[in-house]
């Protein structure tokens, strides 16, 4: 019988693109159904009662959700090509901290930029400062994961659609502080078809990100 495998999306979403982006390394077919976050359907409350969060992969009718667990996942259950986790455990915890950085930092610091209220100025210095230490972690490697991209690659590479967004609202310039990895950013999507179809057009999410605040009276 062949996997029966949807993804609940909001198509926005960074952590949603992440598991489209691993869904497509790997090849797999998969149903996309769009959630109304401020509307949620009641298939994404019973299949994440906890969080009521996207993304939710069900394989199979069997819900997994956080978009990390989501990745280390896919890797283990549809591990005949891409491996986006390395195999040597130590190697594997070093790739899972730089992933978990991503989460502890990007998502949140990034909206405070765009939401542009008082303490506007000092999130962009710490999401430069974050982006910084991101770059200095990639050093002269091509990718996260080295040769090939990997699961810090894939956690990274979704919010850099937002980046035009974080610069127009705040009025600064990420790639004049961050030059190596916009170019990482470009590399992905030039060279990996999963990425460059998982990834909005950066315009499309400011358009989001416009309507976003008009919704939440910020404009
Ligand atoms: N740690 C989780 C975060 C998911 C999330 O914030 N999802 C958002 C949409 S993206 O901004 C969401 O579902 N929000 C709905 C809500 O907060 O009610 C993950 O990695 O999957």
């Amino acid at each position: 019988m062949e996997d029966e495998v949807v993804l609940l999306d909001f198509w926005p979403s960074s952590f949603a693109m992440r598991v489209k982006i691993a869904l497509g390394e790997k090849g797999i077919k998969y149903k996309c159904k769009q959630e109304d976050l401020f509307n949620k359907s009641p298939l994404l409350l019973e299949m994440n009662p906890i969080h009521k969060k996207i993304p939710v992969l069900i394989h199979n009718g069997k819900p997994i959700s956080e978009s990390l667990i989501i990745l280390q996942y896919i890797d283990q259950v549809w591990n005949h090509k891409s491996p986006l986790l390395p195999s040597d455990p130590y190697q594997r915890s070093q790739a899972l901290f730089w992933a978990d950085y991503i989460d502890k930092k990007i998502y949140g610091i990034g909206r405070r930029v765009w939401m542009g209220k008082e303490d506007q100025e000092e999130a962009k210095e710490e999401l430069m400062q974050c982006l910084k230490t991101l770059e200095r972690e990639l050093g002269d490697k091509l990718y996260f994961g080295g040769q090939n991209i990997g699961v810090v690659d894939v956690a990274l590479v979704p919010f850099t659609t937002w980046f035009y967004s974080y610069e127009t609202c705040g009025n600064f310039s990420i790639e004049a502080g961050c030059p190596k990895l916009v170019a990482w950013a470009k590399r992905c999507k030039e060279n990996y078809r999963s990425v460059s179809e998982a990834l909005p057009h950066p315009i499309q999410i400011y358009e989001y990100v416009m309507e976003l605040k008009k919704r939440l009276g910020l404009v």
